[in-house]
């Protein structure tokens, strides 16, 4: 597809579930006859097609316009990923998705269906992070076959053999991602759209911080202290940055003096700057020169992050924060066209913000060469580093090129931090790396209310509309475990005229984009999401977060309630509690409601005690998170803000393992 068309292909109809919901149309018999005569795909994404079959022929209306496709275009897309708005698929046809009624206990359909989709699901059982065993970014990510790093595509993906080789879905032998997504917009008023601070943004400044490490520069207090230039403190005030928050007060100095770093921050506490200003207050006291068109660019810096919006969003702020400089940042991600990647690439690049698929990829094309990059950054860097995405950071750094750790400035940022993943960040850190936590690392930002609710899976439902009817149109997340439930839900729901959209890896990106503009601007109030959208999404004015399932590990919950109660601001977090399912995440639950001064029901305290395992911090659900950086190191607690964090003479090298 064309550059041009890309208006054409950005149908403001396409998005989501909700106004049209054409419930008639959903009657078991021709659901069931269209899906069960759709050829069955070896792959994840095998509803795609035969969904898409549906949609044509009955005519539904939710997606793109359809008709305005030609069959040839339909055929190289729709292997991608799921299409149109319900994107539910065969599951739905198979057992037939009755117009009027999902009834609970109706064992027949839904519920047996997901208990098996829950049961075959391999996060159950998994170690390390949750995300991704359920809810890839297809073109993302690697799924564990075994090893530390010894892990694979998974086939699940139906990834080719071109791409594992460093392409993109396959010209000759996978369909074709043609989605070109729009240009943000230019002017400086949208560059610098911001929300406000909340009421208790300044108690951030009464949060411990630790800094742990070998001569640790002082923290600063102001903006001014860290000496930056003046175009980009003139972006800072136009962000609407009067003030740093503690994460910032103490990353910016350890950037600026060329240290690695490993952080950890509440959710929604302002890491992304915490990074961005520092890397870019280098590259403009380095004297970096305008990166002009060339088919191979040498960015500076990399910034990887685990899913497609989040690096968009990463993306946005360094365009904001270099705004009136030379320095150029591009995104690439998966689920979209591959072209458009490049055609961004060789303009100019500096800063690169990438999700690993895709930038492994472009690597592999050659234009990308990484013998400039002075910074390399993992954001949501446990999960960069788990066995979704570790194999291929490992990849990264040994691609050829890649300065090594000594020559290059490593940087991680995360809300969470288990244990076993710090061990592995080791090996992307220099051996003097700093590591600063702010409050309890994993801890839950306490400006978020956290509820636990006792809901069995049959109520669930019930239990989630009477909640959504009470709380209006206050924009809401819905957090499921899977993408099938996702959709169903988001069904359900717009069936009970609550506007909603949804959130998956099965749907294309362009209705990703779609159902989060959607929801972003309160055209649907409600978004139900996978784990996809658990970490990093800044979205403002999410009052609430529903886990109507809830995850698999303390840390995932911990990213899921950071949607809401963001700078300062309050926010809500209800989740319904399965004796059935998730008595493993009692005991880590409760430790999280208590650190977080959150009432903990004794119900749940009792369920608690009685899985209590003594010395319990596996890595599997439930467990729990590291409090301190596992080197040992000796540190020294500060509250933001008053006074520098220096760290101790230095202690043995070999007590920090
Ligand atoms: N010093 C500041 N003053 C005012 N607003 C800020 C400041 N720092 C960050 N923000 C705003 O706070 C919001 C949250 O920041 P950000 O997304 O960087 O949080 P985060 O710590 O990365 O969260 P998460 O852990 O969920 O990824 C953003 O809208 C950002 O613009």
């Amino acid at each position: 597809m064309a550059d041009e068309d890309w208006e054409a292909e950005i149908n403001p109809h396409m998005s989501s579930y909700v106004p049209i919901f054409e419930k008639d149309r959903y009657s078991s018999g021709e659901n069931a006859d269209n899906f069960n005569r759709a050829p069955a795909s070896s792959s994840e994404m095998d509803d795609g097609p035969s969904r898409r079959d549906h949609f044509m022929k009955s005519g539904f209306a939710s997606g793109r316009n359809f008709g305005n496709r030609d069959a040839g275009e339909s055929n190289k897309q729709d292997n991608t990923s799921t299409m149109g708005g319900f994107g539910v698929g065969k599951s739905f046809g198979n057992r037939g998705f009755s117009n009027s009624k999902f009834e609970d206990g109706d064992s027949s359909g839904f519920w047996r269906e997901f208990s098996n989709d829950c049961e075959d699901n391999p996060t159950r059982n998994r170690g390390f992070s949750k995300r991704g065993d359920n809810d890839l970014d297809p073109d993302e990510c690697m799924q564990r076959t075994g090893g530390l790093f010894g892990y694979r595509r998974s086939s699940k993906f139906s990834l080719n053999k071109s791409e594992a080789e460093g392409g993109e879905s396959s010209d000759t032998q996978g369909p074709k991602v043609t989605y070109i997504p729009p240009p943000p917009p230019e002017d400086e008023d949208s560059i610098f759209a911001h929300y406000q601070t909340g009421i208790n943004f300044d108690k951030y400044d009464t949060i411990l911080v630790e800094v742990s490490g070998h001569d640790a520069p002082p923290a600063i207090l102001t903006f001014e202290e860290a000496d930056l230039c003046q175009t980009l403190n003139n972006n800072i005030a136009k962000a609407g940055y009067t003030k740093l928050t503690p994460v910032q007060k103490y990353s910016i100095p350890i950037i600026l003096a060329g240290r690695d770093l490993m952080a950890c921050a509440q959710t929604g506490s302002g890491k992304t700057a915490a990074f961005l200003l520092p890397i870019l207050a280098h590259m403009m006291r380095d004297g970096i020169t305008a990166s002009r068109f060339k088919e191979l660019q040498e960015p500076e810096c990399i910034i990887v992050a685990p899913t497609r919006e989040l690096v968009n969003q990463i993306y946005l702020e360094a365009r904001k924060f270099s705004f009136g400089t030379c320095v150029r940042a591009v995104v690439i991600y998966g689920g979209t066209q591959l072209g458009h990647s490049i055609r961004q690439i060789v303009q100019g690049c500096n800063i690169l913000c990438a999700t690993p698929g895709r930038l492994m990829d472009i690597i592999g094309k050659e234009k990308i060469g990484l013998k400039q990059i002075k910074y390399l950054v993992l954001d949501e860097a446990d999960r960069m580093l788990d066995m979704g995405f570790g194999p291929e950071m490992k990849k990264l750094i040994s691609c050829p090129g890649m300065p090594s750790k000594e020559q290059r400035q490593t940087l991680m940022f995360s809300a969470t931090f288990p244990e076993e993943i710090q061990r592995l960040a080791a090996e992307f850190l220099k051996s003097n790396y700093l590591f600063v936590a702010v409050g309890q690392v994993g801890g839950a930002c306490r400006d978020v209310q956290q509820t636990v609710l006792q809901v069995g899976q049959f109520s669930k439902r019930e239990k989630l509309v009477e909640i959504l009817r009470n709380i209006g149109d206050e924009r809401t997340m819905v957090f499921v475990e899977t993408k099938k439930k996702a959709d169903f839900i988001a069904t359900f729901l717009c069936q009970e005229k609550i506007s909603t959209t949804s959130i998956h890896g099965d749907r294309e990106q362009r209705e990703r984009e779609q159902a989060l503009g959607d929801f972003r601007c309160g055209k649907c109030p409600v978004l139900v999401a996978t784990s996809v959208a658990a970490r990093g999404l800044d979205i403002e004015n999410v009052q609430h977060v529903i886990n109507f399932d809830l995850p698999s590990t303390i840390d995932e919950y911990v990213h899921r309630i950071g949607r809401t109660g963001r700078c300062g601001n309050t926010g809500r977090a209800i989740s319904f509690f399965d004796l059935e399912s998730d008595n493993q995440l009692a005991q880590p639950l409760v430790k999280v409601l208590t650190d977080a001064q959150q009432d903990v029901p004794a119900w749940l305290e009792e369920i608690a005690f009685s899985t209590y395992i003594p010395g319990f911090s596996g890595s599997t659900r439930g467990s729990v998170f590291a409090s301190v950086d596992t080197r040992k190191g000796k540190s020294t607690l500060n509250t933001a803000g008053f006074s520098s964090s220096q760290a101790p003479n230095p202690v043995d090298d070999e007590s920090w393992d």
